[in-house]
């Protein structure tokens, strides 16, 4: 199987599973585990941050970054399509007890005054915006690299009405490489910043948030009170520590991949790629094919090839890791094939 479906289906390396074997280990409640407590302190230094909290995953990230930065009541603004809105099951209302309000971005990023007419004024009718969320890259936006500068102007907005910025930086890297700028730069640009390792980094699970030693002091209790308070998760956060520092690097390789399977694409009659493919995601629309997106996903699992439907007639396909130029070879002479046979 070449499984194009997400860059979170990426296996851990050799390297990784025997970190995990060697991994040293203590009480991570007690603060006693020293991979975790490394990790932590490696994950802040590379995000330019004060502090970091090793968690489960990139949603449990970006939940403890509003559990930790608003209050039940107030209003958070992202951009509609974001992970934080569209596939975190309303858990910004249902845990921190906050209203989500969405802006239509272009690309992923909204425009300052679309964010400026956001903002609540200080009325008694109205919430208090506390948080802005941003993304980059941007999953739904086809893994866009959000440029530096458009993020540092929403930061400077953000904080000229005193809001604080979360970046969802769960492909963070993805955009750095694309942007030819450091994880820090984009990083700087929130006061806190969530990452995952588990994608395109290659790690088996969990993610790392970091900001301020206050919040991540906040965003550690909830994590607690949310049973997130684990054991010797020195054995996950070996491969981590490895994601962070080693496998970064190699990033490129996939945003190659994703151009080359774009390039092929774009020849197959039928077929339209829909985003500007600048890192690792490539958006396909079939509706040219006057079929379902389900029909296709289908023909192209019965040939060995899995990617996922991305709303009506749009099929996302993500390189990582796990996926080689031949497997790109491959992918696109089985969709030829199919194609083909249903001509
Ligand atoms: C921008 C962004 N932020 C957060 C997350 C959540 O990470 P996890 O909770 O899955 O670790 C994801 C995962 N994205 C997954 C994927 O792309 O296959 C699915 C859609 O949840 C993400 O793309």
């Amino acid at each position: 199987m070449i499984d194009l479906r997400s860059d979170t289906v990426t296996k851990p390396t050799q390297e990784m599973r025997l970190a995990m074997f060697e991994a040293e280990v203590g009480d991570d409640v007690y603060g006693e585990d020293p991979t975790v407590n490394k990790l932590e302190e490696i994950a802040a230094h590379v995000l330019g941050k004060e502090a970091a909290l090793f968690v489960t995953s990139g949603t449990q990230g970006n939940q403890l970054a509003v559990l930790a930065q608003t209050s039940p009541g107030d209003e958070i603004i992202m951009e509609r399509d974001s992970h934080l809105f569209y596939y975190e099951g309303g858990a910004a209302s249902a845990l921190a007890g906050v209203q989500m309000r969405t802006i239509k971005g272009i690309g992923g990023a909204f425009s300052l005054d679309s964010l400026k007419r956001a903002i609540r004024s200080d009325d008694i009718h109205f919430p208090d915006t506390s948080l802005i969320c941003l993304e980059n890259t941007h999953n739904r936006a086809g893994g866009r690299a959000i440029p530096y500068q458009q993020m540092r102007s929403v930061y400077e907005t953000a904080s000229s009405f005193e809001v604080k910025v979360h970046l969802d930086g769960a492909r963070l890297f993805n955009a750095a490489a694309a942007l030819g700028c450091s994880a820090e730069d984009l990083a700087s640009c929130s006061d806190t910043v969530s990452l995952c390792l588990s994608k395109g980094l290659g790690a088996p699970a969990g993610s790392v948030l970091a900001g301020s030693a206050e919040t991540i002091k906040k965003a550690r209790k909830w994590r607690k009170r949310l049973g997130g308070g684990m054991r010797q998760t020195g054995i996950l956060a070996a491969p981590g520590i490895i994601a962070i520092t080693k496998m970064a690097e190699r990033l490129t390789e996939d945003h190659i991949h994703a151009k080359m399977l774009a390039e092929g694409i774009r020849e197959i009659h039928g077929l339209s790629v829909v985003n500007e493919v600048d890192t690792n995601i490539v958006l396909v629309d079939v509706s040219a094919l006057n079929q379902t997106n389900g029909h296709i996903l289908e023909a192209l699992k019965k040939e060995g090839i899995l990617a996922v439907a991305f709303g009506e007639d749009v099929i996302r396909f993500t390189t990582h890791y796990d996926v080689s130029e031949s497997d790109i070879q491959q992918t696109l002479q089985k969709i030829n094939n199919i194609l083909k046979i249903q001509r």
